[in-house]
């Protein structure tokens, strides 16, 4: 039997000892320039840098989001690579932000590309799409398990369109229910075993009464469950507590902008990801 841990059990370790908080590196063209670097490959990576300094040994775990450094084509992905090196040799968890979702067979080269364990930059967990159905993300599913890593998939997600897609009702469950219940699926291994499961879920935090509406229930996922939408998309402390209700030990709040936007100086950025994990880990206990 495999001694690795499994994704659930670090992030878990690391959440107790750093609390909830999701640090985003989202370098927004906007907030590049408001640190007074210029919108260029020197500014991402000086941008990049200063939040690998701030966040490394100080939050459970970091989501860079792929799209900015993609912006910048290969020598943009360098930089991304720098750092999930860094933040990962440093102890700190890293979730790709690059919402896969594909084919089976395509999905198996994603996974192959950012879960395996021959991976060029390995990541702890990935965000996945599962709009072509949860269980064309099985390679990335099984990947992920194999390798003591980690899959957040799409439940809910903070914008406003995803609910034409994601309320909408089949026979039996709506669309955001039958992802639910899949993760809850993934995660039932690790739920005999009394650990948090290696599946997450995305819920924005700010999909109001959704979850009530749909008769979801996210405590029976036993997973992680990431919940961006915090700050600059309007959702706040009482809207998670509104939103996750008993599950709310498990949500990982996720903030970008609201946190970067204390930078440039690394200690201020450091300072306002404290302030806010320290916030969210009282309302969360
Ligand atoms: O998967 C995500 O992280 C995600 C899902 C979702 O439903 N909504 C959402 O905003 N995100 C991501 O979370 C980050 C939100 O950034 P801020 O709004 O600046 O905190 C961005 O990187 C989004 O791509």
């Amino acid at each position: 039997m495999s001694t690795t841990p499994t994704f659930g059990q670090r992030l878990r370790a690391a959440t107790a000892q750093h609390g909830p908080l999701c640090a985003g590196i989202d370098p927004h063209r906007a907030l590049v320039e408001s640190w007074g670097l210029t919108y260029d490959l020197d500014g991402l990576r000086a941008f990049t840098r200063a939040c690998v300094e701030a966040f490394a040994g100080h939050v459970a775990i970091v989501k860079p989001q792929s799209a900015f450094f993609e912006v910048f084509g290969s020598p943009g992905i360098a930089v991304l690579e720098d750092a999930i090196r860094d933040l990962r040799s440093s102890g700190t968890l890293v979730l790709l932000d690059a919402k896969r979702g594909d084919i089976g067979s395509t999905m198996a080269a994603y996974a192959e590309a950012y879960l395996g364990e021959s991976a060029v930059s390995p990541v702890d967990a990935l965000t996945a799409s599962p709009y072509l159905g949860f269980e064309s993300l099985r390679p990335a599913l099984d990947t992920a398990a194999a390798n003591g890593r980690g899959l957040f998939v799409l439940a809910l997600t903070s914008n406003p369109e995803g609910a034409s897609v994601q309320h909408a009702r089949g026979t039996q469950s709506s669309v955001a229910g039958s992802i639910v219940q899949g993760a809850a699926d993934e995660n039932a291994t690790a739920a005999t075993a009394g650990d948090l499961g290696s599946t997450g879920l995305v819920v924005g935090a700010t999909v109001g009464s959704a979850v009530q509406d749909l008769g979801l229930d996210l405590a029976s996922v036993n997973g992680p469950l990431l919940a961006p939408g915090v700050g600059a998309q309007g959702g706040t402390a009482e809207d998670l507590r509104r939103v996750f209700g008993d599950a709310l030990g498990n949500v990982l709040p996720a903030s970008s902008r609201e946190v970067l936007a204390a930078g440039p100086g690394v200690t201020a950025l450091r300072d306002r990801a404290g302030r806010t994990n320290e916030a969210m880990a009282s309302l969360l206990s």
